[in-house]
């Protein structure tokens, strides 16, 4: 199906019943230059994508569904906007692997589409490296089913990369007795704590310490809204971005 120059850009969701998809299908059916042309769920099938001619899928499943997601969407000439988590450093190179033969298409991977969230680890990772110990608090609703978050993990290895680039050393402590998890999970070195309580949104701290200062990065999304202006720049940026970009950093001009 070929689009008009004044045509909306037709935009597959995946997930659209859960938390996050209700709210993209309501961000792109309000944007003039967009249009859902399918709404799938778990109950859905890939094939409504092709018959409805997507151009672009954003996806917001779970992270065991989502790699069977992208290689329909790769194989079918569709753009990928995703922010399901569990991306590790092989699923990314698979999807290389799959977009190899389709050098047209973009897939944008973002642990977190919330502009604050995205500002809140460009400020981590300046800070990195003037600061001996670094422990990351992340705070999230109960249905979470993973831990530590995307962007915690994310923001650990942003951290992680700064600190050695500057020859830092995981900092000290006196810690030498704990109960299993007490001092959290160590991701490159960071250690993440997470914390999930009905009531709570997605919340990052990043705590960095120094002899007489601490220094506190802190975001808030309070409300799921908070990650939509990302997404629909991520739409509309992924059409002119061939292969793979992990970071809405790499799409925003910050
Ligand atoms: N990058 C970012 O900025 C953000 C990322 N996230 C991430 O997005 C993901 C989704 O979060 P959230 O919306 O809260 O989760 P939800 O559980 O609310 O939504 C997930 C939805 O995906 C559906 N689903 C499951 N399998 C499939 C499939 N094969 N095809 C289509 N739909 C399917 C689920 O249906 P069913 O319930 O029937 O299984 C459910 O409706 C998580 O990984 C989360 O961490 C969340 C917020 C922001
Ligand atoms: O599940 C969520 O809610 C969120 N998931 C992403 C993550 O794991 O980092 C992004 C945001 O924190 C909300």
């Amino acid at each position: 199906m070929t689009r008009g120059e004044n045509d909306p850009i037709r935009v597959g969701v995946l997930g659209a019943h859960g938390q996050m998809g209700t709210q993209v299908v309501k961000a792109v059916t309000a944007a003039p230059d967009l249009t859902v042309a399918a709404a799938i769920d778990s109950d859905g099938a890939l094939s409504e994508l092709t018959d409805a001619g997507a151009e672009v899928v954003v996806d917001f499943t779970r992270p065991n569904v989502v790699m069977d997601n992208l290689r329909f969407a790769t194989e079918h000439g569709i753009h990928a906007v995703v922010g399901t988590t569990g991306f590790t450093e092989e699923r990314l190179d698979t999807l290389r692997e799959w977009l190899r033969p389709h050098p047209e298409l973009g897939v944008l991977i973002a642990p977190n589409f919330a502009l604050g969230a995205v500002l809140a680890m460009r400020f981590a990772v300046q800070a990195a490296r003037y600061y001996e110990s670094v422990e990351i608090v992340e705070l999230h609703h109960n249905r979470k089913a993973d831990a530590p978050s995307g962007t915690a993990a994310h923001t650990a290895a942003l951290i992680g990369q700064a600190r050695r680039e500057a020859g830092l050393k995981p900092g000290a402590d006196a810690t030498t007795s704990e109960l299993d998890g007490a001092r959290g999970a160590l991701v490159e070195d960071v250690r993440v704590h997470s914390v999930r309580l009905p009531g709570l949104v997605a919340h990052e701290e990043i705590l960095f310490g120094a002899p007489g200062e601490t220094l506190t990065v802190r975001h808030d999304s309070l409300d799921r809204v908070s990650f939509m202006p990302g997404v629909l720049v991520g739409v509309r940026e992924v059409l002119r971005r061939p292969g793979l970009t992990v970071g809405l950093e790499n799409v925003l001009d910050l």
